[in-house]
């Protein structure tokens, strides 16, 4: 078992096996092989290439890294990041062309460094998925150039949509371009402070160029929002251009390594050919042009091409759960606390049921939000070019799809994060284990690529969308086609809650239930009498918190499960992994009902939800000899692991020597005299 476990998990051919290690690695009993090399599967090699170019990169970076100065900081992420797509060019020989040929796989794996250095991957992300795709999907032949400089680092980028009175509603951005047609050129302005472009990642200290929203006019006419594209510093000086006021958004919650900035236009000056011209164009009589005439229409365009940060946010969500309840499980796993037996030796955390039912199955769902995740990033790069239209039905799954997996699995991170953080006590708090940088990525995914609650509202729309079709005897996606046009009947759950097909039939009643109450009392509303009717915004806006966003919820949830039930598909040939596996889906499904015990009260009796409880407790301990080599066989770099975290599992040894190691540990105080000076 040991060979099998070193053949693919390169981090314990240097180790001694700590007691701890040899202990939890003896207990496991299913097919390690083919379930760490299932698990691999699910992303592309190139991920873990990322990951191990970004392990040699990175070597020499000691514990009082997050002590640096800002600005060291901020330019050691882009030191990282340069030198990791050095080291791809050279030792993967990807190239320019590559690049944009597969800019959403290239970003995919770029996130390989996501745990690894927040700071570095956000700048990855705002450079490629966000600045580089905006010129590949809205730009045209004669942003080639640019496109080309962006895929090789030779500008670096950033992405201008949010301002300061703007972030969600994207299309009352303030920011203004003038066409003049006598120069041929766009004249852009902030005609006010909440019209200054802030948030902006790299624009504060490192970009030469920035993509821009802004108001088009022409003829004092306005066009609506459109997409340009800015050059905002000089590179032989990296002073700003005059007219570009640009400066740093200030401190953080965290991601100090990245530059946020703010931007103020003043009669800034860009020619004509800069404005983004996939969709609209002026034409050399100064006309404006579009193939989609209606405003609305072709923002839906604009947005639609920069679809996939959801997609992004979402798999680094799950990325962090996973990383957190590892870390969390590990440690539990050789940390002793009292004795259960007197003058018996201490017990290990994780044997405590309690500890279990707080940490298990957290797990376990991270772990099945990572595997449909993953499935949606293969949809994702195989549908990409059909997104570019918001009509076609293959874009309005992904957003519903995406919207609720980016808003849902975002809030779970955060719960998982913070539960995991706890669970290691002191230890957690430390720095050195992670968790700190972890919690501040966790939280701010609930807010960029799209805010979480204005997200799901779409997801909302689209599914009442959906079974608004069906009624009318139009297609539904095939994602809906779960929904029943009768409501259906009163279900009593019969099966067995051991069952994961069974647990799918409940999820798929509920999930449908769910859609025609809120049809119901969209129904109910619509129909009062005249004093009391709502307006349909109305009856949208009431029913959103308690209705809506659950039905959402529990939508997702069914996908998610039925993603997960073809992943154990794989495991066909191997009983016992796909036993295991089942258990952990088993685990993460169950307990999802005990937290949603009120949707489920119709078909579930109070004393079914005591069984459920039950059977979580059940499969914590049948779990719990297999937790650990399952941590081991998810592919995820060691470096992504605080001290207590490591596979190693010498949470001790690992720490005090990065407490040790951390500057200043032995140093006393410059000013230590004065702590003397005390008169009493
Ligand atoms: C670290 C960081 C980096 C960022 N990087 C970039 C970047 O590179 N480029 C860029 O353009 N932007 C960037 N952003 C901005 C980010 O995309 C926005 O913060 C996000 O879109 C949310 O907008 P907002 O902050 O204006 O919040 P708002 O949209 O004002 O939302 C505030 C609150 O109001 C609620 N709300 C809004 N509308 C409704 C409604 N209709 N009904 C009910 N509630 C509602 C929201 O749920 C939210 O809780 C970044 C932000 C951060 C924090």
């Amino acid at each position: 078992m040991e060979k099998t476990l070193n053949s693919l998990n390169p981090m314990q051919s240097y180790l001694t096996p700590s007691e701890d290690y040899t202990r939890e690695t003896s207990t496991f009993t299913f097919d390690f092989e083919k379930v760490a090399t299932e698990i691999r599967k699910l992303r592309p090699e190139l991920f873990y290439k990322v990951q191990s170019i970004v392990e040699k990169v990175y070597q020499g970076r000691g514990p009082g890294h997050h002590m640096m100065e800002k600005d060291t900081l901020r330019l050691e992420s882009n030191k990282l990041a340069i030198n990791t797509i050095n080291a791809l060019y050279e030792e993967e020989g990807i190239n320019e062309q590559w690049i944009i040929d597969n800019l959403d796989e290239f970003t995919r794996c770029l996130m390989g460094t996501g745990c690894i250095n927040a700071s570095t991957s956000t700048k990855y992300s705002v450079h490629y998925f966000l600045y580089t795709k905006s010129l590949k999907n809205l730009g045209t032949e004669r942003h080639k150039e640019y496109l080309y400089r962006a895929a090789n680092l030779t500008d670096l980028g950033a992405f201008g949509m949010t301002e300061l009175g703007h972030g969600s509603n994207v299309q009352s951005v303030e920011t203004t371009a003038h066409y003049d047609h006598d120069t041929r050129s766009f004249i852009l302005n902030s005609p006010t402070d909440t019209s200054i472009k802030f948030w902006l990642g790299n624009l504060a200290k490192t970009c030469s160029m920035l993509v821009t929203f802004a108001q088009l006019f022409l003829n004092g006419e306005c066009k609506g929002v459109h997409v340009f594209l800015v050059p905002v510093r000089d590179k032989e000086t990296h002073e700003s251009f005059e007219g570009c006021l640009i400066g740093d958004c200030g401190d953080k919650l965290g991601l100090q390594g990245v530059d946020n900035g703010w931007i103020k236009f003043a009669d800034y000056r860009i020619h004509k050919d800069m404005l983004l011209n996939k969709f609209c164009d002026i034409n050399e009589e100064g006309e404006y042009v579009s193939a989609i005439p209606k405003d609305n229409k072709r923002f839906a365009y604009h947005m639609a091409a920069l679809s996939g940060g959801r997609v992004l946010a979402a798999s680094n969500g799950a990325d962090i759960s996973l990383i957190s309840t590892i870390t969390a499980l590990r440690f539990a796993a050789c940390r002793r606390q009292f004795s259960r037996e007197k003058g018996k030796e201490e017990t290990h955390i994780l044997d405590y049921p309690l500890h279990q039912s707080r940490i298990m199955p957290l797990f376990a769902k991270s772990f099945t939000e990572m595997v449909s995740i993953q499935g949606i990033w293969d949809d994702y790069s195989k549908m990409s070019d059909q997104l570019l239209d918001p009509s076609n039905k293959a874009g309005e799954y992904f957003h519903l799809v995406s919207s609720a997996l980016k808003a849902v699995v975002t809030w779970n991170s955060y719960e998982t994060w913070k539960e995991s953080r706890l669970s290691c006590g002191g230890f957690g708090f430390s720095f050195l284990n992670h968790f700190s940088e972890l919690g501040n990525t966790a939280d701010v995914n609930q807010t960029w690529e799209g805010e979480n609650f204005v997200l799901i509202q779409q997801s909302c729309k689209i599914l009442l969308k959906n079974f608004a079709n069906m009624i009318r005897g139009k297609k539904t996606m095939k994602t809906c086609e779960f929904l029943t046009p009768d409501s259906p009947d009163d279900y009593i759950f019969e099966g067995s809650f051991l069952n994961l097909k069974d647990l799918f039939k409940l999820y798929t009643h509920h999930a449908n239930k769910c859609v025609h109450e809120s049809i119901a009392k969209i129904q109910a509303d619509s129909m009062k009498e005249a004093e009391e009717r709502l307006s349909r915004t109305e009856i949208w806006e009431k029913h959103l918190f308690y209705t809506f966003i659950p039905m959402v919820k529990i939508y997702l949830s069914r996908y998610t499960m039925e993603a997960y039930l073809h992943f154990l598909k794989k495991f066909k040939n191997s009983p016992k992994s796909k036993e295991v596996m089942t258990k952990v889906g088993l685990l993460g499904y169950l307990s999802e009902i005990i937290k949603f015990e009120g949707i489920f009260r119709e078909s579930i009796s109070k004393e079914q939800i005591d069984e459920i409880k039950e059977h979580c407790i059940t499969l914590c301990k049948q779990l719990r000899p297999e937790i650990i080599g399952l941590t081991l066989a998810v592919p995820l770099s060691d470096k992504v692991f605080g001290s207590i975290g490591k596979s190693s599992m010498k949470p001790y040894y690992e720490f005090m020597k990065s407490v040790k190691e951390t500057p200043g540990c032995f140093d006393k105080p410059k000013e230590w005299k004065y702590l003397y000076k005390s008169k009493i």
